[in-house]
């Protein structure tokens, strides 16, 4: 079918009225001829048009003429256009905007619309509209300001589009013309010396209309291939041409005025090539501008379209209006084939919307399908954060494990070393023990322990006051069973009966989480369970995993403490100090026990000497060396007694200083005692001499006498380095007393320092066991959350499932 062409006259507007000289175009019927002053006919113009309104004809009459067949088949799902075409001033914006007292175009075509609509019961129409203008060859939304420079794109079910431009869907011609009033504000107007209020821009008012029997109200009947009509409407205010002479535009309004004739230019060069013919045609150059690409399917295409072709009467627009007239002659000529647009696809929006509304019914009704996926898609990325986190939190415990382990093997060399500290010094438990490890010849039973590089050895550090508990190593080993206090040992390997195998396999622990370390952590396991709130605890894993997080920043500061702890240099330093400390007690009783032994065998010499001078073994001289000899044997034992030395010569076993101190004394006594004897007989001999030599009245030089005399003399010095040396002895014995003094400080000192030394071993333990908790704790927790994982994994999966199932079952 052909464009339906009109040609409306506007009547002379006041401006022109001066200058009007009367009718030169005269209308007859549809025809439109120039004619001269003198009202003859000017050959060669004239034209014939489906209608020729002149300048009384009125916007109602226009419409109902022109245009109400085009928007009646748009509702039917034509598409249709109508445009107003013709020369700046000549009345386009009139027709189709209408005045107060004659609506336009535009106004009654919305109003008819509604109207027809309202008529067809058996339909159900929803409609949208937009209005958008080309302003310097750029689209501008109307309705939407903000939407600027729109894009014209194509697609097989949308056809030819402008992106991004605001459609509304509206029920009613009031609400559409009150966004046609709102899109007016926006729109582009320009005072001229043509027209006060020159339009500057095309507009184009745009409907889509669809509609489906109201019969077909279900989603099945969709389906069962019941079309929609979509049709679009178009109803197109151009920018009108002009003359910059005319119009004596100038900058901006020249520039508008250059895009305006340009396009109208594409416009006429499309019009032109359409009106060749089908055959002739050839190239149509639609994309030379955004009005002819956009007027596309009204031109040549399948659409219902109607041109009104405005031309002023004015002597003056004479040649432009030719200019008009030709291009309505050539537009005359165009045919289109217009179709009605029926969709079975979900293109239309009718249709999407039936569905949508479907959608929320089923929603409502409580499948929340959307609020489900959008919920799962939520999960899933928690989930993979979470996975992350997961990973991340692995490799923290396996780097604690690690440190947690190295942390264990230090503790226990510092346990063995603190162990066999305490053995060095519990000097008075070993007192106490004295003699019955003496009983039991102070060796280690093999029962206790038959391992020859063993503590137990008796030669660590070879101190006679010091004995290393002969049950070191069983204490040690003992100490180690009790690691369960601070090292969880593996229920199965209490009752293992090689435990030195075991603890050097196990280096003396295995941490739990070597056996957590062969779960497997991320397989997911098909546990039935339905406990939907488990999806939805992420927030509770988060919680946990940071909660763990802290934990274990917590359980590795600690580690770190004490790892400066126990790797402190300065328990060694200590150790190494009462090292050098007990050689050097060691060396002291060593040097007593030799003197003691010198000087005994000086005693026995001097006794040999002695005795050799005194043949008769009754006299008094024997007498009183037989006493001394006696009295220094006993001397000596008691100082060897106090100063027990073992067999090998390596041990030294104090006694009570108090008893030898009281031998001592039992001892001078006796001492003494002899030699007040010695005196006093040595006093008798000179009495009885005396008597002697005054009865025989000898002079005393009796080769007898002086024999004797010279034998006490000898005697004499004798007793003398006796006496020396027993000062010696108990002046050896005060040396030693002082010894002892200093031996039992230095005693107190290291005991001391060994009360340290335990307390610190007893917090180290106590902090080893609180991280030993908190380390079960994790682990637990760890488990808890694996557990959780897994629930939470096989809720999310049947939440898939679930949700895979509604989907297919909504296709
Ligand atoms: N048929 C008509 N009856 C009465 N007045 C009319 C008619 N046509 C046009 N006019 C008046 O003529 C003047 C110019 O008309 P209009 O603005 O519609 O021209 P236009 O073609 O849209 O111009 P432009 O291209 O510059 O926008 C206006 O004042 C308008 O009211």
């Amino acid at each position: 079918m052909q464009i339906c062409v009109a040609v409306r006259v506007r009547p002379p507007v006041a401006v022109s009225q001066e200058i009007f000289n009367g009718n030169y175009w005269r209308l007859e019927d549809n025809h439109i001829s120039l004619c001269k002053s003198d009202g003859t006919h000017i050959s060669g113009v004239s034209y014939a048009f489906d209608h020729v309104f002149d300048e009384s004809c009125t916007n109602a009459r226009v419409y109902e003429l022109l245009t109400k067949d085009i928007i009646h088949s748009a509702v039917e799902g034509f598409n249709g256009t109508t445009f107003a075409y013709g020369q700046t001033s000549s009345g386009k914006t009139f027709t189709m905007n209408g005045s107060e007292t004659d609506p336009g175009i535009i106004h009654r075509a919305v109003r008819d619309i509604f109207n027809k609509i309202n008529m067809m019961y058996d339909r159900e129409f929803l409609i949208r509209v937009s209005y958008m203008e080309i302003y310097n060859e750029e689209i501008n939304d109307l309705l939407a300001v903000e939407h600027q420079k729109l894009q014209i794109h194509e697609s097989l079910e949308r056809g030819i589009f402008v992106a991004g431009v605001r459609e509304e869907i509206v029920n009613n011609a009031e609400q559409v013309l009150e966004l046609i009033a709102a899109g007016e504000v926006h729109r582009h107007f320009g005072e001229t010396n043509m027209n006060v209020r020159s339009s500057r821009s095309h507009t184009i008012f745009r409907m889509v209309i669809e509609s489906k029997g109201k019969d077909t109200n279900s989603l099945a009947d969709y389906s069962s291939g019941d079309a929609v009509r979509v049709s679009v409407l178009n109803l197109v205010d151009l920018a009108g041409s002009e003359r910059i002479a005319k119009t004596g535009a100038g900058g901006v309004r020249l520039k508008e005025g250059k895009h305006i004739n340009k396009s109208l230019v594409a416009l006429g060069n499309v019009i032109n090539k359409l009106s060749d013919g089908p055959k002739q045609r050839g190239h149509i150059p639609y994309r030379d501008s955004k009005l002819t690409r956009i007027l596309q399917p009204a031109l040549g295409g399948n659409a219902k379209t109607s041109i009104i072709c405005t031309i002023a009467p004015e002597e003056v627009h004479i040649e432009e209006t030719k200019g008009t007239l030709q291009f309505a002659s050539q537009a005359n000529r165009i045919t289109n084939c217009a179709q009605v647009n029926e969709i079975l696809t979900d293109a239309a929006l009718l249709k999407r919307q039936k569905l949508e509304i479907e959608e929320l019914r089923r929603k409502l009704q409580g499948s929340r399908a959307e609020v489900l996926e959008q919920e799962i898609l939520k999960l899933r990325n928690e989930m993979l954060k979470y996975e992350q986190e997961r990973e991340k939190l692995e490799m923290q415990l396996e780097e604690e494990r690690k440190s947690h382990k190295e942390c264990d093997q230090c503790i226990l060399e510092q346990q063995m070393r603190i162990g066999n500290l305490s053995n060095l010094v519990t000097f008075p438990e070993f007192d106490k023990n004295a003699g019955q490890e003496q009983n039991s010849g102070r060796q280690c039973s093999k029962g206790e322990f038959n391992d020859s590089n063993s503590l137990c050895q008796e030669d660590v550090f070879r101190t006679p006051f010091f004995k290393a508990a002969p049950n070191a190593l069983v204490a040690k080993r003992s100490n180690n069973s009790r690691l369960t206090d601070y090292s969880p040992l593996p229920d199965t390997l209490s009752n293992v009966a090689d435990e030195d195998t075991w603890l050097k396999v196990n280096k003396g622990y295995i941490a739990d989480l070597d056996s957590i370390q062969m779960t497997p952590a991320r397989k997911v396991q098909s546990f039935p369970s339905s406990d939907i709130n488990d999806v939805f605890s992420i927030d509770n894993h988060r919680n946990e995993v940071e909660n763990l997080k802290r934990q274990l920043e917590l359980i590795t500061e600690e580690k770190n403490e004490l790892k400066q702890l126990l790797l402190n240099d300065h328990l060694m330093e200590e150790i190494s100090e009462l090292k050098k400390e007990a050689l050097i007690i060691q060396e002291i009783p060593q040097r007593l026990c030799k003197s003691v032994a010198n000087c005994k065998k000086i005693y026995k010499d001097l006794l040999l000497t002695l005795e050799s001078f005194v043949p008769d073994g009754k006299s008094s001289t024997a007498k009183l060396l037989s006493s001394t000899s006696e009295i220094g044997i006993r001397l000596f034992s008691n100082l060897e007694s106090h100063l027990f030395i073992k067999k090998d010569g390596h041990e030294f076993f104090p006694r009570n200083d108090s008893l030898v101190q009281e031998h001592c004394k039992v001892l001078s006594e006796s001492l003494r005692g002899t030699i007040t004897s010695l005196v006093a007989s040595e006093k008798l001999a000179i009495q009885t001499k005396e008597v002697k030599s005054a009865i025989c009245g000898c002079d005393g030089k009796d080769s007898t006498l002086e024999g004797e005399s010279s034998l006490k003399e000898k005697l004499n010095y004798e007793l003398y380095s006796i006496k020396e040396k027993f000062n010696d002895l108990e002046k050896k014995l005060d040396l030693n007393n002082q010894l002892l003094e200093v031996y039992r400080e230095k005693y107190t000192s290291l005991e001391r320092d060994l009360q340290l030394l335990k307390g610190e071993r007893d917090s180290l333990l106590e902090t080893i066991s609180e991280s030993s908790q908190k380390h079960a704790l994790v682990t637990q927790s760890r488990k808890a959350l694996e557990e959780q994982i897994k629930h939470f994994n096989v809720a999310f999966a049947s939440r898939q499932r679930s949700f895979t199932s509604f989907k297919s079952e909504l296709k």
